[in-house]
Formats: structure tokens, sequence, C-alpha cells
């Protein structure tokens, strides 16, 4: 299989096959990505090991080692990505009042790079995967992503439900990965033909929903991690013969190569991207609806706030968010309006504030990741030892006034504590904790740029 693969990459790509199979046996690439409404420029060089800016994306770096423990990590102020999977996103362009739908969302990559360019819009993410789905909420948490909703199913009922809705709609299409070879040494040797063709069954079944769920005028990006023609410019050609309102839109972008030229669509108006351009290997497309409707999303109508709920988020946080939903004793802030979903599987719309136990709001540990250091009521904080130590459980010695307390590094939140006002109790969940023997660690040492 291995040789029908690099023959076929052969015809590919002609005379760049060599630097591609050179591609293959040197270092993966990684990179990062940073959320600048967390964090500045400046401070992310201060501190982070990085090495030069990814060209994708301006948000995105190359970085040479792992990061996963690193405090702006952590603290949801950057995420880790493959450089060229940022590519789809800046293609995307969305803006800040966007409705965005992303049908493929696990494990949040693209998701949390949408939400960090949203302001009053909102982002739906569905994962079809149920474990996967919830490595995503735990990633979007983390982020602090605020308006979003988070679905897990089969997409036909999400974009049924939601047809018509969406300003912009990313399919990052579950896909034969060959752009993923050099992570995982058996996906060459287990790479089949029949495979690619299944694959490529499953992203026109799914793009077909996609085009339900987009409004008139809306946006489309298809994006997948692998290199061959029938799961990217044959999929578009198949896709676009059977929806002839939808038209490609050039992606106006200076990385990555135009398509392979193939009957029923613009080589022109697609980019791919290989490990010698810079990045694993990514595939994009964007295109437009130009016929439909325009459809609201269905949202919930709320009784009168709980003035006892306000009451006891009041005594966290300063500022709270304009929509509250108390749902079976939890209670769920957003400034979005909160949508009335009926055909799929909620897992998450919002943050998760708290529950209510026996009269008392407990809050949760996604409230402490949600908002920036200013709006919470008490803070701590914390030197790189002392959020090692809370990291792994321990309780901190504190003056700090009795109450629950946000844990801060460098002012950016990452979770909390409660005060007794001589110290403050850990109330960093369990499965977040980190592992004794993994240390949270700061990278001091700078990189050659
Ligand atoms: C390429 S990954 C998505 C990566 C993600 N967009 C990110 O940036 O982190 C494709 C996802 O599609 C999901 N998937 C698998 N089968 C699917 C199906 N039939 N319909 C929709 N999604 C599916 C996979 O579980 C996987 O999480």
């Amino acid at each position: 299989m291995e040789t029908l693969f690099l023959e076929r990459m052969k015809n590919e790509l002609k005379e760049d096959y060599e630097t591609f199979v050179d591609s293959l046996s040197s270092p993966l690439l990684r990179g990062l990505r940073y959320d600048p409404r967390k964090l500045s420029r400046e401070k992310l060089e201060a501190n982070v090991p990085l090495g030069k800016p990814s060209p994708f994306c301006p948000q995105s770096f190359y970085v040479d080692r792992p990061l996963g423990n690193h405090p702006y990590h952590l603290a949801g102020a950057f995420y880790l990505q493959e450089p060229s999977a940022s590519s789809a996103v800046q293609i995307l362009d969305v803006q800040p009042e966007d409705i965005v739908l992303d049908l493929c969302a696990a494990p949040g990559g693209k998701s949390t790079q949408i939400a960090s360019h949203l302001d009053d819009g909102i982002l739906v993410c569905n994962e079809y995967d149920s474990k996967r789905a919830m490595v995503l909420l735990s990633n979007l948490e983390r982020m602090g992503v605020q308006n979003f909703v988070l679905t897990q199913g089969e997409v036909g009922p999400l974009c049924e439900e939601l047809h018509d809705c969406f300003d912009k709609v990313l399919v990052d299409a579950p896909c034969s990965g060959e752009g993923m070879m050099k992570k995982h040494d058996a996906a060459m040797q287990s790479w089949s033909l029949e495979h690619v063709q299944a694959c490529a069954r499953r992203q026109k079944e799914i793009l077909s929903c996609a085009y339900r769920a987009l409004k008139k005028d809306g946006i489309l990006v298809y994006s997948t991690c692998t290199y061959s023609k029938e799961e990217n410019e044959e999929v578009i050609a198949a896709f676009l013969k059977e929806h002839p309102d939808m038209i490609q839109i050039d992606p106006d972008c200076s990385f990555g190569r135009r398509g392979i030229p193939t009957l029923g669509m613009d080589a022109q108006k697609v980019v791919r991207i290989y490990p010698m351009d810079g990045g694993e290997g990514h595939f994009v497309c964007k295109m437009q609806k130009t016929a439909g409707t325009k459809r609201a999303l269905p949202i919930q109508k709320l009784k009168k706030r709980d003035r006892k709920t306000e009451e006891a988020l009041g005594q966290w946080i300063r500022s709270i968010p304009k929509q509250i939903l108390v749902q079976k004793d939890h209670v769920y802030v957003m400034d979005h309006p909160f949508l009335k979903l009926s055909q799929v599987r909620v897992l998450r719309q919002g943050t998760l504030a708290g529950t209510w136990i026996k009269n008392r709001l407990e809050p949760a540990h996604a409230l402490f990741q949600a908002f920036s250091k200013e709006n919470y009521v008490l803070t701590q904080e914390l030197s790189l030892e002392q959020m090692d130590e809370v990291m792994h459980g321990a309780p901190i010695v504190s003056q700090v006034s009795k109450g629950y307390v946000a844990y801060c590094i460098d002012g950016l939140p990452f979770g909390f504590g409660k005060s007794d006002g001589h110290r403050i109790n850990n109330k960093i969940p369990k499965g977040l904790r980190l592992l004794p023997g993994s240390h949270v660690k700061k990278e001091i040492e700078k990189h050659e740029r």
C-alpha cells in the first residue's frame, strides 16, 4: 500500500516529489496559535520559546518542543496547533458578529480559532464522536470560549434544525489523513485506496448537510489534512455539480499552492499545503451560496432573570453575562441568547457557572477560565512554583479575603480555590490536575529567530 501511496504522490507532485519524500523523514512541524485577546504578542514572545511566525495565520508560530505544561497553555492563552491547520479559519475570515457553524470540530483547534474572532456572534460546534466531543469541551473551556453551543452527533439533524441560519460554515472533514503520516507511523502502512474512496463518500454527505445550514450569501469552507484528489478537488467538483448556486471564492491568501486541475471546479481557487510549504498538509476551498433564504437562529425565551442566581454570581464576578439559563440545577451564562434546539444532543451552551446544591450555588471551574482577571471579585496572583503546587491539587497560604478566588498566572486566570482568609483550598478538578512527575514549565530559553 505504501508503494501505491507514493506512486500517487509522484504523479501528483511531479518535480516536487523528491522534496516531499525528504520531508517525510524530517521532524514533525509543530505550531501554536495564541489568543491576542488574552495575551499581547510582546508578552508571548518574552515568555514562550517561539520559532518563526507561521505564514498561515498572523497568530500562529512554529515551536520546537511540547508546550502543554506551559503556564500560558494551561491558562488557555494559546492552543497547540499544527501550523497549516490554522489556514482554514484564516481563509474563512470570521467577523465579530458572525453566526458560525463548525461541523467536525474536535479536538477544537479550529473552533477555538473561530471563537477568538467572535464578539456578539456565536459559534455552534458539533462533534460526531462522543469521547472526542468531551475533549473539545475541555479545550473550549480552557480557552475561555463564551458564546458557543456544543452538540454531539450526526451532522444531518443539526443542519436540518438550523437550516439557512449560518453566515459561515466550516467543514474540516474526517479524511484519510495523509498529512498525518509523519505523526502516526502506522498511517502509511494502513493506507488504502478503498479508505480514501470511503472518506470521499462521507465528505460529500457532510458537505450536502453543510449546504442546508448555510444562509443565502453564506460562506462555506471545506478543508482536509489529506493530499488525495478524490477527497479534495473531486469532492468539490461533485458538490458544485449538485449545488449550482454554490460558487468558488478566491481564498485571498499568499501561502500554499493552487490545486490539481479537475473537471468541474477551479483549481486556481483552492489552496494546497505540503510539508515543503511549511505545514504537514492541508487542502482548503472557499465557496459561497448565492441563492436560498436567511433564517434567524431559534432562540429560547427565558423567564425574568432569577435574582437569587444573579446575587450568587455577583459574589464572584463583577459583570454578569446578559443571559442566565438554569437547567436541572446547573447555571449557564452567555452574552448571546441561548438557542432552542430539540432534534440534537446539546452538550453545552455558554459557560457552566455553577450548580445549585441544597440552596447554595457551588461555582464551576469553567467560570474561572471564562473571563479576564478584572472581572473576578477575588483573585490571587501565583508564582510559577505555586501554580505547580496548585496544579497538583495542593492548597496555598494566602491572606486573601474569604470566598472563591480566581488563581492567576501573569494576570491570566486558570482555575479557582476557596479561601478561609488564611489559606486557599484547591478546587482544580481532579481530571485536570497534573500527574505526579509532570510539572508546570515556563521555558525561558529563547530561540534563534
Ligand atoms: C479533521 S477532524 C476535525 C479537527 C478539528 N476541526 C480541529 O481543528 O481540531 C474531523 C472530525 O470529524 C469527526 N467525524 C468522524 N466521522 C464523522 C461523521 N460521519 N460526520 C461528522 N464528523 C465526523 C471526527 O471524529 C473528527 O473529530
